[in-house]
């Protein structure tokens, strides 16, 4: 997959971890930022980036690391198009591809160790979106996100 990451300055550490690791089962990375410059940096720019390359198609899935996560959830799901989950255990990461069909994963460095997200993004990967109920619920989302009535 072509897989766009990006990472505030809490995350640094753990970006650089995960981008060894999908490169070595053969994702393409695209590094977005942030570098690690001992800046603190704002991650809205950094939730957009990303989020505009899946919309638009330059990158499959995104992945956004912060400190909590939960500012990064917040501005990656104001963007059309954007399906993100908040990863931080293995059942709720299992549910945003099965049942929401996530396209965009956050994840907290200040929350996980890095073993456990290394767990629940390979876990990420390999669940596949199930349809039939939750295809139609999405499409309601949709519709909310259009700001259209449901139907
Ligand atoms: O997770 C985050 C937002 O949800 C950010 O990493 C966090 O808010 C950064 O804060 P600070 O610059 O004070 O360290």
């Amino acid at each position: 997959m072509r897989i766009a990451i990006v990472a505030d300055h809490h995350g640094l550490a753990l970006k650089a971890r995960l981008i060894t690791r999908l490169t070595a089962q053969g994702h393409e990375v695209d590094d977005r930022g942030a570098h690690a410059d001992g800046m603190t940096v704002d991650y809205p720019p950094l939730c957009a980036d990303v989020c505009g390359r899946v919309v638009d198609g330059r990158a499959d899935r995104a992945i956004v690391v912060g400190g909590s996560g939960m500012g990064e959830l917040i501005a990656c799901n104001k963007i059309r198009g954007i399906r993100a989950g908040l990863c931080h255990d293995l059942f709720t990461t299992e549910i945003s591809r099965a049942h929401n069909d996530a396209n965009v994963i956050v994840i907290g460095a200040k929350v996980l160790g890095p073993e456990l997200a290394e767990e629940i993004v390979d876990l990420w990967f390999n669940t596949r979106f199930k349809g039939g109920p939750h295809q139609q619920r999405l499409d309601q989302i949709a519709l909310l996100e259009r700001g259209e009535p449901l139907t």
